[in-house]
Formats: C-alpha cells, structure tokens, sequence
C-alpha cells in the first residue's frame, strides 16, 4: 500500500501543507508514535486495536462458526462497530462481492421484514454482535429473526453465532442456549474490532481468507515507524491533521472499486466517532469512484475550500475489453479496458481537483485481495490514532453518541428524566403548505 500525499502540498493545493509545515509536523509525529507504540506495548484501551493482527485468533474464530459453515446466507445483526467492519470484508473479499452477506444494521420494519421473507432460513446463519449486549436495534432485531425462525420450524439454536462482551443481556442468552460465542477482545472499541471476530465472522462462513487477511494487517503494523515519510499510514492521518488545521473540514473518500463501497461508510464511523470532539474533527464524505464523479464532483472541485479528497485505488483489477460498436463515434472505446478507463477517470479527477487547487491524496492498494485489505483496515486504523493524538482528543470513547442512545433507552423504558424532557421539549416551526405555522 502506499500513499501520495503530492497533491496536499501547499505547492499544489490550498489548503495544502509546505515542506516546513510537513517537516515540523513530522517531529510530533515521531511523538505521537512513541505514545501509540507505549499504548499497544501497554495493551492500554484503544491501543490494544493496533496489536489484532497478531492476538486474532483466526483459528478459534473458524471454529466457532464450523457449525454454520455450510449456510448459504449470513445474516449479521449489529450495527455500527458490530456491522460496518464485517460488512466491508465481505463485500471486499467474498466471491460474490458480499450479495450472501445481508446486514440488519436498522430497524426499519418494511426492510427487516422484507429482508426475513427472501431467506431460506434453514440455510441462513446468524451472526449476532453487540459489544455491550445491549444495544436496543441489536437486541430487537436479533429477537424478530429467531421469531422468524422459529416460526419457520427452524432450530435458531444451531444456526445461531455471537460475538459479545463477557457480561450482559445478549452474553447470558448466548450461554443459556449454548451457542458458539466469541469475545470481543478487550481494550478494542467496536469501530477497531474489524480485524477481531467482530469484523471477521461471516468472512469465514462465507470462506474468505481471513488469515490472507491478518497478513496484510501484521504487514501494515510493520510500517508504523517514528517518521510519516517513513509510514503511508502516519503520511495519511498527518496530512489529514495538518488539512484539517487550515480549514479542510470535511474528508470525501472516494474508492475507484465497487467492493470498496462499504469502506467509505466503514471510515465514516472510524473518522466521525473517534475525531468529533472537542469542536473539532472532518466530517467524513462518501463517494464511489467513477460513479459520483457524475454527481458530486462539481462540489469538491468548485465548491467551498474545506474539503480533503481521498481517492482509493487498488493497482491491479481483472480485464474486461469494451466490445467494437457499429458507431464510428465509438470506434475510441474499442479494446479499451474496463479497469483502464476507471483508473484514467480517476487520474483525470486527481488532475482536475490539483488544477482547482482543490487538496487530494491518492492511497492505492497493490490489489483488492486478503492481504491488500487487511493493509489498508490497519493503515486507515493507525492513522486515525494518529490523529487523535496530533490533535489531543480522547479517540476511543463516543460519549456524544451515548446521549441518545441513553435518552432512547429511558423513552423504552417509561423513565422521566431530563433527556426525556429534552424530547418533549422539542422546538417546532412547522410549515405544512396549508396556511399553519
Ligand atoms: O457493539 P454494540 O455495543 O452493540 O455497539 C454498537 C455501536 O453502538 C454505539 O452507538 C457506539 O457509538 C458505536 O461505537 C458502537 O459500534
């Protein structure tokens, strides 16, 4: 994997970074390296993420899911740290691009629904995640599937995995009916676990490398090193720090890959729960490369100078010729390969962004394989730490998102409290068009 931070430079771009500028971030970097190598040396919170490579313990997980391996379907039930992660390995690695892979990530009842009645539920395994065992669209959305599979006559005991915590709702109901259940690994919040049993489940149901997978992993924690020159990883989230300090607010990640799509949402959550803090932080975008090149282009070119464009790519892709057509109009595209025309597509809008001095940075993969993931899930993991101490938040806690998951619960629940009359109390202004106000 490496990155190409040229067009973030201040030669380029503005905002952009000067080669002073870089040099003297570089030196906190050496800073912040040495407090991330404590923390994994440590196993401390957060940290410990930095060391799943070589603690994931890929055998234990095919183990576990041994039972279910013949399922045509893995239905995984979580959401956010305990859905992103999976959804984006398979997607990226399973041989039919991830279509046997179906998230409940939501508890929109017309899709659940719909979801439950396209599956063969005797061919169907469940994956149940939830660090903390509690989560209300988890627990709620798991209880409607082993309704709908006891209704279809299927035992949901022998087609049921968990991955949880070691206490909690979900824990004792996984050891009341003896399912294979897997541990969260501790010290690693739900949106670093992608490369524990939380991320990797179904991959192994579905049959995926996921050995291939904590190789490209282990390979990227190798490069982790005192100098960002040094490291694509640490050359990212530094570049990303130093744009976010001169107004580059919002980070568009754009993958040229289908298979990569879920990626884009997977680095949402790492980038928004882990740096939105403090009054700070890039709100993260998501785009898919060649597609959204025809629709939000426009913007990151020609729009406000907050953004940092993040193109994704991986260097090899499998051929496919465009046929000769009748129209001499279209004699140009004959013999053209599918995988060229992406990549020239994306030079052309890496060019066209430098051109508007509009700041981007290239990270390419050798390949989309095993290993090439497992590099870029580590990379894009280390440099959100990295991050997180260049800019002095705490990166492992979400306490903001946990006000709504606490006021939901006391609604649930009947409580008064005050997030309840924040509820009640909210402001309205509505216009319906026929004469209210
Ligand atoms: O794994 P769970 O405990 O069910 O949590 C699932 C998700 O819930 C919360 O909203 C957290 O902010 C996320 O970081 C977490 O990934």
């Amino acid at each position: 994997m490496n990155v190409d931070i040229g067009n973030a430079l201040a030669a380029v771009a503005e905002p952009g970074l000067s080669r002073d500028e870089l040099a003297t971030l570089d030196e906190r970097v050496a800073r912040a390296h040495e407090r991330i190598e404590r923390g994994r040396t440590d196993g401390e919170f957060g940290y410990a993420a930095l060391n799943l490579p070589r603690t994931t313990d890929a055998e234990a997980i095919r183990d576990a899911v041994a039972p279910v391996a013949d399922a045509e379907t893995v239905v995984t039930v979580g959401i956010g740290g305990s859905a992103l992660g999976a959804r984006t390995i398979t997607s990226a690695l399973a041989a039919d691009g991830g279509t046997s892979h179906v998230v409940l990530d939501n508890v929109d009842p017309d899709h659940v629904s719909r979801v439950l009645s396209e599956l063969s539920l005797a061919e169907t395994a469940i994956n149940v995640v939830s660090k903390s065992g509690t989560t209300a669209e988890t627990l709620s959305n798991f209880l409607v599937v082993r309704e709908a599979m006891v209704e279809a006559g299927v035992d949901w005991t022998e087609r049921t995995v968990v991955t949880t915590g070691d206490e909690g709702p979900l824990a004792a109901l996984a050891d009341e009916h003896d399912l294979p259940t897997l541990a969260v690994p501790d010290g690693v919040p739900g949106r670093f676990a992608a490369l524990s049993s939380v991320g990797l489940v179904p991959a192994a149901i579905l049959g995926c490398d996921i050995e291939g997978l904590l190789d490209g992993a282990a390979a990227a924690a190798e490069t982790l090193d005192s100098s960002l020159f040094e490291c694509p990883a640490y050359a990212y989230g530094a570049v990303a720090y130093g744009l976010e300090e001169r107004g580059a607010t919002i980070n568009a990640v754009v993958p040229y890959a289908e298979r990569l799509e879920p990626f884009a949402e997977w680095f949402a959550q790492l980038w928004a729960e882990s740096l939105g803090k403090d009054g700070r932080g890039q709100t993260p975008a998501r785009a898919l490369g060649a597609t959204d090149q025809h629709s939000q282009l426009q913007l990151y070119r020609a729009g406000r100078r907050d953004k940092l464009v993040t193109l994704l790519r991986p260097r090899e892709r499998p051929s496919l010729d465009v046929p000769a057509a009748e129209a001499d109009a279209l004699a140009h595209l004959e013999g053209t390969d599918l995988g060229e025309l992406l990549d020239t597509e994306l030079r052309a809008t890496e060019a066209s962004l430098a051109e508007a001095g509009q700041p981007n940075v290239r990270v390419e993969l050798d390949r989309l394989d095993p290993r090439g993931l497992g590099e870029l899930l580590y990379a894009m993991e280390a440099a959100c730490v990295l991050v997180g101490e260049l800019a002095g938040v705490e990166t492992f806690t979400q306490p903001a998102v946990e006000w709504g998951k606490q006021a939901a619960r006391d609604v649930l629940e009947g409580d008064e409290t005050e997030k309840t009359a924040a509820i009640e109390d909210k402001h309205e202004l509505i216009v319906d068009g026929e004469g209210g106000r």
